[in-house]
């Protein structure tokens, strides 16, 4: 049994934007934090994190070595979805029976993370609406925009929620956490593929062609989300349409960054999953099927830079 968390020690896998806040927060709410990073990279022995009620630094501890880690009672978990086979190689260490495993990431395949030895009433999937960037290593700047982590209202839900409360950046418990995953899922599995190919902010989804491309996809995510029991009604399409518009000015999406800054692209959790899903169900998604293969040739190469697009030019005139 979980008591409650006190100033526990807490580990939190994949110090990126969402871990460095997370961690940020717990480390200054009293509880020591470890943080574990990819192997090979500096340590950190403090983060710094800002919103607009000013700016915190804690002090963290540093692991970038599965093997020299023992469990945890609380573990989150906040690498980008194709960083799993990573994440696993930590969790295989950092959980006992003992532990609760917090899951803080975009998709519907939370619990498909963590390895067999570890019981489905240890893990809570969560929902990140909150914006974090990350300026450099160990500094990330918060943004709420959103009412901050979304969790189920259930049993492992219930036993995260005073850690998560502790964080002070919002959490939101909901009975339907499936609708609450898939209407996410929509935004991420759309607007991040169409503003990555097209290397337009989220305004481009304002252009009329790309808005009729959008909506059909949408269509498309929520017929399978619906198979999968989400609760999604027609107008699912409109309402994440209107919510996409609503972004402010100048948004840009995570995955564009990571292409623009020549990262490994989330798209198989995202696009993937819900293909994936489709096929499960004997559902037609031609046009995600058509957008995921584009997104995967995109990251399947190098990001180009001026000079790979002159050697190319090069190339083909020899
Ligand atoms: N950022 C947001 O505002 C936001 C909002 C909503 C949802 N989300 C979702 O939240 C999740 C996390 O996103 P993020 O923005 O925090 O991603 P991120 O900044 O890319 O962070 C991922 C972290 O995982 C680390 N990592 C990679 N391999 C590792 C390994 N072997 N061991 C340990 N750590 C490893 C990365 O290390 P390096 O630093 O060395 O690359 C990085 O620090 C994603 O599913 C994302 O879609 C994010
Ligand atoms: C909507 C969105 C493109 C920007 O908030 C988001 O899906 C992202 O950045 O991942």
């Amino acid at each position: 049994m979980l008591s409650t968390p006190g100033t526990d020690p807490v580990a939190v896998v994949g110090p990126g934007a969402v871990g460095l806040a997370l961690a940020a927060r717990l480390a200054g709410r009293g509880h020591p934090v470890t943080l574990c990073g990819r192997p090979g990279t500096v340590p950190l022995s403090a983060v710094t994190s800002s919103d607009e009620h000013g700016m915190r630094t804690a002090d963290v501890e540093w692991h970038s070595e599965p093997a020299r880690v023992h469990p945890f009672r609380w573990v989150l978990v906040a690498t980008k979805l194709h960083q799993r086979d990573a994440a696993r190689a930590w969790l295989e260490r950092l959980v006992d029976s003992h532990s609760l495993v917090i899951v803080a990431q975009n998709g519907i395949e939370h619990r498909e993370l963590v390895p067999p030895h570890v019981t489905p009433r240890q893990v809570v999937p969560a929902l990140v609406h909150f914006h974090a960037e990350r300026h450099g290593r160990d500094r990330v700047e918060v943004r709420q925009d959103g009412p901050g982590l979304v969790i189920g209202d259930d049993a492992p839900g219930r036993r995260a929620r005073p850690l998560l409360d502790r964080t002070g950046l919002g959490v939101c418990p909901v009975s339907d956490f499936t609708t609450a995953a898939w209407r996410k899922l929509m935004v991420n599995a759309v607007a991040n593929p169409l503003t990555t190919l097209t290397c337009r902010r989220v305004e481009v989804l304002g252009d009329p062609a790309v808005r009729d491309l959008a909506a059909t996809m949408l269509a498309e995510v929520a017929a399978v989300g619906r198979a999968e029991g989400a609760r999604l009604p027609a107008a699912a399409v409109d309402d994440v349409l209107a919510w996409i518009d609503a972004r402010p000015a100048g948004a840009g999406s995570s995955m564009l960054a990571d292409r623009l800054a020549g990262r490994r692209l989330e798209y198989d959790g995202l696009l993937g999953a819900v293909v994936r899903r489709a096929h499960r169900h004997g559902l037609a998604v031609p046009v995600c099927t058509a957008v995921l293969a584009l997104i995967a040739a995109l990251d399947a190469a190098p990001a180009a830079t001026h000079d790979t697009f002159e050697n190319q030019e090069q190339q083909w005139h020899e």
